[in-house]
């Protein structure tokens, strides 16, 4: 087709000024090449779906799955968050494009780049290979980058024929079994053991989301619905479980967490379920990426919906960090027959690819949902009474629960936390500004407070980076000659390195991790603890930035690099997992980092006995509620709180983050 010499002049100043919002940090290159691609692409390209690609392209980059045209209309100001600088620019645009949401639908809709899929918008447009999707609805048309249209359409019809299988439940063989899994436990809140609910759910159906925040007992219940579907199963010997979750440390924790509970269970139960064989039947927790079969250098899975996973029950944990694309290969891999279980807390960080999945599918997780038919199936499985909802939500929600009572938390963080979730600003001042053994704010903001509780601790709350190091120093003679004595100290001074993290919202800056590693580097290395003469000494805390099959290392390990036991002691970043011990040498480690102080989000899946949560001064796009909130939950005894300027915790609370997706419009829609 041939483009009108006014069309190709004001594509040709679209994209240069599209370009030039490139060149000035306002986009990135990878969106004005994108804009510019559908120019060229499309010589009848509408400026309103040039501009719009470049935006759904940055707006991607930022964890959304497509762009809200109705966001468009008025200013794009708030949605790009952009410097005030290119206010007068975007406004200068903005002149010249459409003034409501049906214009910017008719504006996008009729490029050949562009597969209008619209619910209510008429026949959609045959599969032509098309990049761009508009979908959604006239009142919310949304617009997508083809991939992730086609994740959301998969997640969504699997999880339809997923809730849509109702499994037979001999109720009355379960709810003997449950009575005798659960010690009597009523919720403080609600008088119901959502736990004991849990597992009767999870019974009835191929899908069941478990929510719930640190410490209200996910695995506990995952344990227990173990032996329950083992002890339900008519052959257990044929029974294949699988656990999984995103990252390697989170998995090992699920392991580790789950095996402990297992062996508390009732000495009745381990009689009549064989509990050992279902532990060594369980085998090692997976990333879900190992799971799937993940190949270097493709987005492709060895398996898929073509060759499914061989296993009947897979449980996942931290599920708030799978993103979409993930979950849509995840649920594509499932097996027709098999149950999955996902846990997870939906107010954690998503991950910082698109899809905040977990929220998504937990819109209506809280129980208040049900229909009579979830009511009377859980009062007659398990007992447990929880009144109907006023409306009945969709047949994920039948499918979902929330856990309400943490058993972990010392009171004040728990609360904290809740504070942080629930906007309550005010109420969070008065916890942070009441000093205590467990939470604590410094009032002063600088950097320096940072390092000297890194080096000494806080009155209530003594754990820091000296511990470890102090056991470093305190090595048995025998570890030099005792290979067993070698892997003991390791995993004392491994353990002792839990005790204490600090965590950063930001990389950069006075307040980002990679200065603050430094300046404690320095002072750690000024108070005598470590002798940092090259870049591996012993001592040095490590964070992998990159999975290496062959190593057996993945991208977010932390250890700490340590002398070998054998001669000469050469030296080896040692990790954790569990009980089992890893070891690289050094030299051999091409991508890590020193990891005295690490992000939010790097620190998912992880606790630590005192956690010092560092907050940039200034506006800052990363500070959000759900940053907050995962920075303080992952404190198990003390939290510390360090400001780069006042008021940081209570801006971050009143923002929480925003991702756009069609994953709720369409979840409604089935
Ligand atoms: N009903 C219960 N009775 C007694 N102890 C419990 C109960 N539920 C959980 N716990 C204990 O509370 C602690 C936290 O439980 P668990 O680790 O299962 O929580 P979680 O929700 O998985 O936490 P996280 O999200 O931090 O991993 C564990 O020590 C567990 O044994």
């Amino acid at each position: 087709m041939r483009m009108t010499a006014t069309a190709h002049t004001v594509h040709t100043e679209l994209t240069h000024t599209l370009q030039r919002w490139s060149d000035l940090g306002w986009l990135r290159q990878l969106d004005s090449a994108l804009a510019s691609f559908v120019s060229q692409r499309d010589p009848e390209a509408t400026e309103a779906l040039i501009v719009a690609s470049a935006i759904l392209a940055q707006l991607e980059g930022r964890g959304h799955t497509c762009l809200p045209l109705s966001e468009l209309v008025a200013s794009p100001r708030e949605l790009l968050a952009w410097p005030a600088a290119s206010h007068d620019e975007l406004d200068a645009v903005w002149t010249r494009m459409p003034t409501s949401t049906a214009g910017w639908v008719e504006a996008i809709r009729t490029s050949r780049l562009v597969r209008q899929v619209l619910d209510d918008g008429g026949a959609a447009d045959p599969d032509a290979g098309q990049p761009l999707v508009l979908g959604g609805t006239l009142q919310m048309p949304l617009l997508y980058l083809r991939r992730y249209w086609i994740y959301e359409e998969q997640v969504t019809t699997t999880l339809a024929a997923c809730t849509a299988d109702v499994l037979p439940v001999d109720t009355e063989k379960a709810r003997a079994w449950l009575d005798r899994l659960f010690v009597p436990f009523k919720d403080e809140k609600a008088g119901v053991n959502w736990q004991k609910a849990a597992c009767a759910l999870a019974l009835s159906g191929r899908l069941t989301l478990i929510t719930g925040g640190p410490g209200t007992g996910k695995t506990y219940t995952a344990a227990r619905l173990l032996a329950l579907v083992l002890a339900m199963h008519p052959d257990p010997a044929q029974l294949k479980v699988a656990l999984a979750a995103p990252t390697g440390k989170a998995a090992a924790r699920l392991k580790q967490s789950i095996e402990a509970s297992l062996t508390q269970l009732p000495a009745d139960v381990s009689q009549e379920v064989d509990l050992a064989e279902l532990t060594r039947r369980i085998g090692a927790a997976r990333t879900v990426h190992s799971l799937l079969g993940a190949r270097p250098d493709t987005r492709r899975f060895k398996y898929d919906s073509r060759h499914p996973l061989d296993v009947d029950l897979l449980i996942v944990d931290e599920t708030s960090m799978v993103h979409l694309e993930l979950m849509a290969a995840l649920l594509q891999a499932l097996p027709p027959h098999a149950r999955l279980v996902m846990l997870g807390d939906q107010h954690q960080l998503a991950s910082v690819e698109a899809g905040a999945v977990l929220g998504d599918l937990c819109q209506q997780a809280d129980g208040q949902h049900y229909s009579q038919a979830t009511v009377e199936y859980l009062k007659k499985t398990c007992g447990e009474v929880i009144p109907a909802g006023t409306q009945v939500g969709s047949g994920l929600a039948q499918r979902s629960l929330t856990l309400q009572f943490s058993h972990r938390f010392g009171t004040v963080i728990g609360q904290l936390a809740q504070t942080v979730n629930d906007n309550k600003q005010e109420d969070a001042k008065s916890l942070l500004s009441t000093p205590s053994p467990a939470v604590w704010q410094s009032s002063r903001h600088d950097p320096e407070v940072v390092i000297r509780l890194a080096v000494e601790g806080r009155d209530g709350a003594r754990a820091c980076h000296a511990d470890y190091l102090k056991r470093m120093h305190e090595r048995p003679d025998t570890t030099r000659t005792d290979p067993q004595a070698h892997a003991a100290w390791v995993r004392q001074v491994l353990r002792a390195f839990e005790g204490f993290r600090i965590l950063c919202a930001v990389h950069d800056g006075p307040w980002g991790d990679r200065e603050i590693n430094q300046q404690i580097q320095k002072a750690l290395a000024k108070a005598g603890w470590i002798s940092p003469t090259g870049a591996w000494y012993p001592g040095r805390p490590v964070m992998v930035t990159r999975n290496d099959l062959a190593l057996g290392v993945f991208n977010g390990d932390v250890g700490v690099v340590l002398p070998s036991h054998s001669a000469g002691g050469a030296l080896r970043a040692y990790f954790l997992d569990g009980e089992s011990l890893r070891s690289v040498s050094v030299s051999r480690l091409a991508h890590a980092e020193t990891a005295f102080a690490m992000t939010v989000h790097k620190s998912q899946g992880s606790e630590f006995t005192h956690t010092l949560l560092v907050l940039p001064s200034g506006t800052n796009e990363v500070l959000t509620r759900e940053l907050v909130y995962t920075g303080i939950t992952r404190a198990k005894s003390s939290l510390s709180l360090v400001e780069g300027s006042s008021g940081a915790l209570l801006t971050a609370i009143a923002t929480p983050v925003k991702r756009s997706s069609g994953l709720r419009l369409k979840l409604d829609r089935d």
